[in-house]
């Protein structure tokens, strides 16, 4: 049976008199895309930014699994077992695919001051860390489709070959939950075409909160869809139901789609 793996109760964000988002509940499903749609200035990466702890909510509550993680930094939730992916690409230009990548595996030992082995050089354990992170490593080059773009330098790959290299260290982090932040802005066809791809072999693993402006891959993707305006929730359902829902279809999608 499908697991809620995150779920964000009625928060809201106020920067000083806006309510930037305001009373939003979200549940995402393990094996399910829920996407989150809505005008500029809508809140929806400001909602991103509450989920993975890079704002702490005004109010509400942000459940990781059973974990309340509300207020709490966005590496401890990462480590906790959420990814997120941004707007703006985070990969280092002069660096290859699979040293991105390395980085972004190595990042989560790193990450874990408390485990004594991380002090202890040339060892038994060491070997056994070193090998776990290169299986993380192989496994998020290989879902992410850049397996025979390994050695290719990040600063030279295409637009969208960068959105693949940037989920593929998201993916390097083993997260459950996946945020993930306009995947597709600026692509191509071609190019939309394979970030979808990968956005259907990455969900059975994961529960997927997609931000995206392409209503084409949004309706061709998302199992839920949140319809977000001005910060508050106008419509929330199935692509079926929101795509028939006459104060959507005044406020948002027009007569397209
Ligand atoms: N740090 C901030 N300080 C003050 N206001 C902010 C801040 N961040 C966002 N806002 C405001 O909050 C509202 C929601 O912005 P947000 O960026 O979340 O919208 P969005 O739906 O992601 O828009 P877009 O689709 O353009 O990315 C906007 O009115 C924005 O100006």
């Amino acid at each position: 049976m499908a697991e809620v793996l995150l779920s964000a109760q009625k928060v809201t964000k106020r920067f000083g008199g806006l309510a930037a988002v305001n009373g939003v509940s979200v549940d995402l499903w393990r094996g399910k895309i829920h996407a989150v749609i809505g005008p500029n200035g809508a809140g929806k990466s400001t909602l991103t930014n509450l989920l993975s702890g890079d704002l702490p909510p005004t109010s509400g509550q942000v459940l990781l699994g059973a974990t309340d993680v509300t207020g709490w930094a966005p590496e401890r939730i990462s480590r906790q077992g959420l990814g997120r992916s941004y707007q703006k690409t985070n990969i280092f230009l002069p660096l290859t695919v699979h040293e991105n990548v390395r980085l972004a595996a190595q990042s989560r030992d790193a990450q874990q001051p408390w485990n004594p082995l991380r002090w202890w050089p040339d060892t038994r354990s060491d070997t056994i860390k070193n090998r776990a992170t290169s299986a993380r490593l192989e496994s998020a080059i290989e879902l992410s489709g850049l397996k025979d773009r390994r050695t290719a330098i990040a600063g030279a790959m295409s637009h969208g070959e960068q959105r693949q290299l940037e989920i593929a260290m998201t993916l390097a982090t083993e997260p459950q939950v996946l945020l993930l932040d306009e995947p597709l802005a600026g692509m191509g066809v071609a190019e939309a075409e394979r970030m979808v791809e990968l956005l259907q072999r990455l969900k059975p693993a994961h529960a997927i909160m997609l931000v995206e402006h392409d209503m084409d891959a949004v309706f061709a993707l998302a199992d839920r869809l949140t319809v977000m305006v001005n910060g508050e929730v106008i419509a929330h359902g199935t692509p079926p139901e929101v795509r028939a829902d006459a104060t959507v279809q005044a406020a948002y999608l027009g007569e397209d789609h």
